[in-house]
């Protein structure tokens, strides 16, 4: 599957060894879902998102959307509409990357939009370990420069921890930081 080819050239990207990287390829698993934003009524407009912001607890996320606009990303402190490209996959980058890199990559905060006159289809895969994969970061990224920011944990308990949290935002690596903020 393509995501294999891209994380491992990610892995590779930020000197991980062939061993840790092999520990999360060879036990690789992606879930695919389809979502269809129906059009909102327009008094609503101001309170209702087809999906509410949040980062996605994978690797890396694949997505392909029609060209109807709707996602927005979150970035220097405002949401910015993304325009989608026709016939073209979009890369995110999910938690689970942000804590194998150390904070290297930052997971993607998004959210969908409602729209008043059009409909929207989008199709999501994601892309993350088993869930007894450990996921902090491997040795070979820290350094007394670049002190562990995540504890060493696993898919299974950050999606544990996922659902008991209120806010499906940045502040989901929070609970696995060695220190709290
Ligand atoms: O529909 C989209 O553009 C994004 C969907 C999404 O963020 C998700 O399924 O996690
Ligand atoms: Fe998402």
């Amino acid at each position: 599957m393509a995501e294999i080819t891209l994380t491992e050239a990610i892995f590779e990207s930020l000197g991980m060894k062939r061993a840790s990287m092999d520990k999360i390829l060879v036990k690789l698993e992606q879930n695919v879902s389809f979502n269809y934003y129906p059009t909102c009524e327009k008094s609503n407009l101001e309170h209702t998102v087809g999906l509410r912001g949040h980062t996605d607890p994978s690797i890396i996320t694949m997505l392909l959307s029609d060209e109807v606009p709707g996602l927005e990303i979150f970035q220097n402190g405002e949401w910015i509409l993304f325009k989608p490209l026709p016939n073209t996959l979009s890369v995110n980058v999910g938690d689970i990357l942000q804590a194998l890199s150390n904070g290297g990559y930052k997971s993607l905060l998004h959210r969908v939009a409602a729209s008043s006159d059009t409909e929207r289809l989008s199709i999501v895969s994601n892309c993350y370990p088993s869930k007894d994969t450990q996921i902090g970061p491997p040795k070979e990224l820290i350094d007394d420069d670049h002190p562990a920011i995540y504890k060493d944990f696993n898919y299974k308990e950050l999606y544990d921890s996922m659902w008991k949290q209120r806010h499906h935002d940045s502040t989901r690596l929070d609970p696995f930081k060695v220190c709290a903020d």
